[in-house]
């Protein structure tokens, strides 16, 4: 069975497609959410946790590897699949955007950025080469094209000057990309909110050609309106048959809204980072664990989730954890989220292939709105 890099569309509904993505490390179901691993770690979750809520690919960070334990290092220990204990695909940015929202000290030229350590304050150099060689030593199953995402709001014109330097970047990132059976580049389509600059973004990297093409440049503070006016524009013109990532996306909100608008894959630090925070999502929306309303509720998270903190534990043990500032809080909220976010995926899907998509977005968005349980 070949092994190639290729994503198969099984079934649409509207412009929304379920899918499978194969890979050389393995097949992934889409639409997919990946759980974001930056420093080579889904924060507070060991991998067996991480693979028990069905999640099919993960995400790395090139800025954060590099700087720390260094991109060779992982080399030398084996790639970043057998470091951190995953034996699926991972998908790892290329650096720019880190560089850029960590508000590292930076300088922006043509050719790249240099910019200090926010550990340490030692000097790096991220360019198109040098990204593509780091993804390549981590052994990246899908490596991202080294770009900027221009800040929001800006002027058209330096939009359009972002997004070209990013396209001159994109063909240096592909000539330095070392092409292996079962392993992909995607391109990023930048062009902030102004559909000419999208539909340009969209026709260089297919001129170029790549095996998957990224929606960058949103969730960056434009708003869901905008966010998903420039999905209208912008999905219909990326090719049909290779798989489309909104990069930094979104709340289950988004995810749904941009499933139906043919996007395939998503990354978000929201389910992690809520985890942390006693932030919890549910089939009803969202809850703050913290809240005293909880100190007796001995009901579980959710009825619908077969994840240990729902299984095993209450919502009152819950809030007592995140009062206490225990660890075991952001370890059981991350593991209840990211599988939330996994289920609500896998229900999308499932109507995808049943043709009942419509339905099923109005019952979401009705539990969303009937607040908890
Ligand atoms: C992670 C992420 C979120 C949001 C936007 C972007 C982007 O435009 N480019 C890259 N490389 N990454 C992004
Ligand atoms: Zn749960």
């Amino acid at each position: 069975m070949s092994s190639t890099f290729r994503w198969i569309c099984e079934s649409t509904d509207g412009l929304a497609r379920a899918g499978t993505l194969h890979t050389a490390h393995g097949p992934v179901q889409t639409p997919t959410f990946m759980p974001v691993g930056t420093a080579g770690t889904v924060k507070a979750m060991t991998m067996d946790a991480v693979r028990s809520t069905g999640a099919g690919i993960v995400l790395g960070n090139t800025y954060h590897l590099m700087l720390r334990p260094g991109a060779e290092r992982v080399k030398q220990l084996g790639g970043l699949h057998k470091f951190m204990d995953w034996s699926g695909p991972i998908l790892t940015d290329s650096g720019g955007f880190q560089v850029m929202s960590l508000g590292a000290l930076r300088k922006l030229d043509q050719d790249g950025v240099t910019f200090q350590s926010h550990i340490d304050g030692s000097k790096h150099r991220l360019d198109p080469q040098r990204s593509t060689d780091i993804q390549h030593a981590l052994d990246a199953t899908i490596t991202m094209c080294f770009d900027e995402c221009p800040a929001l709001p800006a002027a058209p014109e330096a939009i359009a000057a972002s997004m070209r330097m990013s396209m001159r970047w994109a063909a240096r990132s592909r000539e330095a990309f070392i092409q292996r059976e079962g392993y992909g580049q995607f391109g990023i389509v930048q062009g902030g909110t102004e559909p000419e600059l999208r539909a340009e973004s969209v026709k260089a990297l297919t001129d170029i050609g790549f095996e998957g093409y990224a929606i960058g440049g949103l969730a960056v503070g434009e708003g869901q309106e905008l966010m998903f006016s420039t999905l209208d524009v912008t999905t219909p013109l990326m090719p049909n048959d290779k798989p489309r990532y909104l990069m930094g996306v979104g709340t289950p909100d988004d995810l749904l809204g941009s499933v139906m608008r043919g996007v395939d894959m998503f990354d978000c630090v929201m389910p992690t980072r809520a985890g942390r925070t006693a932030r919890a999502y549910t089939e009803r929306g969202h809850i703050n664990l913290r809240n005293a309303r909880f100190a007796l509720d001995a009901r579980p998270l959710s009825p619908h989730c077969d994840c240990l903190a729902c299984t095993r534990h209450s919502r009152a043990y819950l809030h007592h954890l995140f009062r206490a500032d225990e660890i075991l809080g952001p370890m059981l909220l991350t593991w209840h989220n990211l599988a939330y976010y996994q289920r609500l995926m896998r229900g999308i899907r499932a109507a995808i292939v049943d043709g009942t998509l419509s339905a099923h977005a109005e019952h979401l968005r009705a539990e969303w709105q009937a607040g908890d349980w």
